[in-house]
């Protein structure tokens, strides 16, 4: 996969040189390219925003220096793009909200590209001109909170997304068994334990220890959804109105 950023602080991304995804680059699995936005201004102070029309509180990015950089990353596409082009992802709080299901449909993506913004995001016209040109473009929210730029929203999607990859995390299956997870309904993860068997006088669940699989396997989906239920109770109900769209759909 091949994943371009276009920002004004690159130094943000330096945590995907790390760990797995860090890995994942050296390997040639993870094709991760940071590009400057002030590289594409002209002016002696590189200037990349200005006052927004209409008034209001803050600077705005101006879509000048967005138009050249994006084109000069959509005119170097890498080999196995698709021939509609990457999808280009601007982090926003007024985005769809990103989800386990969104980093699965963007891990079978070929080419990534995503647009920080900073200030008080990036000219309205940008996002207009690339969807008009037949790029697939999503402004996507980590959440209903806002952070100072586009840059931790990459470090999030990147992550969650490369992770899914193939030959990236080591045990495949595991990522079956977390929280969110399509092939668990999308519960959240039972507690898990690991050696001593009592540690501070709390013991390990006898369930664990009983070498009866049935019975473990059994334990833990009771425990994902007793903790789903308690916890995220809109994934509860989420999954109860599915439940009855297909029961509709038998009848
Ligand atoms: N909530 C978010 O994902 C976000 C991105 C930029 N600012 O906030």
């Amino acid at each position: 996969m091949r994943v371009d950023v276009v920002t004004i602080f690159g130094e943000y991304l330096q945590p995907l040189s790390l760990s797995l995804i860090g890995r994942a680059r050296e390997e040639g699995l993870l094709d991760l390219r940071v590009r400057d936005l002030r590289e594409h201004t002209h002016d002696r102070h590189r200037t990349v925003d200005d006052t927004p029309y209409g008034g209001g509180a803050g600077m705005l990015m101006r879509p000048e220096p967005w138009g050249e950089a994006l084109d000069a990353v959509l005119a170097d596409p890498p080999g196995d793009a698709r021939p509609e082009g990457p999808v280009l992802l601007v982090p926003s709080p007024a985005g769809e909200v990103f989800r386990q299901a969104t980093a699965v449909e963007l891990a079978a993506e070929p080419w990534l590209v995503f647009a920080c913004g900073r200030y008080e995001g990036i000219d309205a016209r940008v996002v207009e001109h690339y969807a008009s040109r037949g790029v697939r473009v999503r402004e996507v929210s980590l959440g209903d909170y806002v952070l100072n730029g586009g840059e931790v929203a990459v470090l999030v999607i990147v992550e969650a997304v490369a992770r899914l990859l193939p030959g990236v995390v080591g045990n495949a299956a595991s990522v079956e068994e977390e929280s969110h997870a399509a092939a668990h309904s999308g519960l959240l993860e039972h507690p898990a334990y690991t050696k001593p068997a009592t540690w501070r006088g709390l013991d390990v669940p006898a369930v664990l220890t009983s070498g009866h699989h049935g019975l473990v396997a059994r334990w833990r989906r009771d425990e994902a959804l007793r903790r789903t239920a308690r916890r995220r109770p809109d994934i509860v109900a989420a999954l109860d109105a599915a439940r009855c769209d297909a029961a509709d759909l038998r009848v």
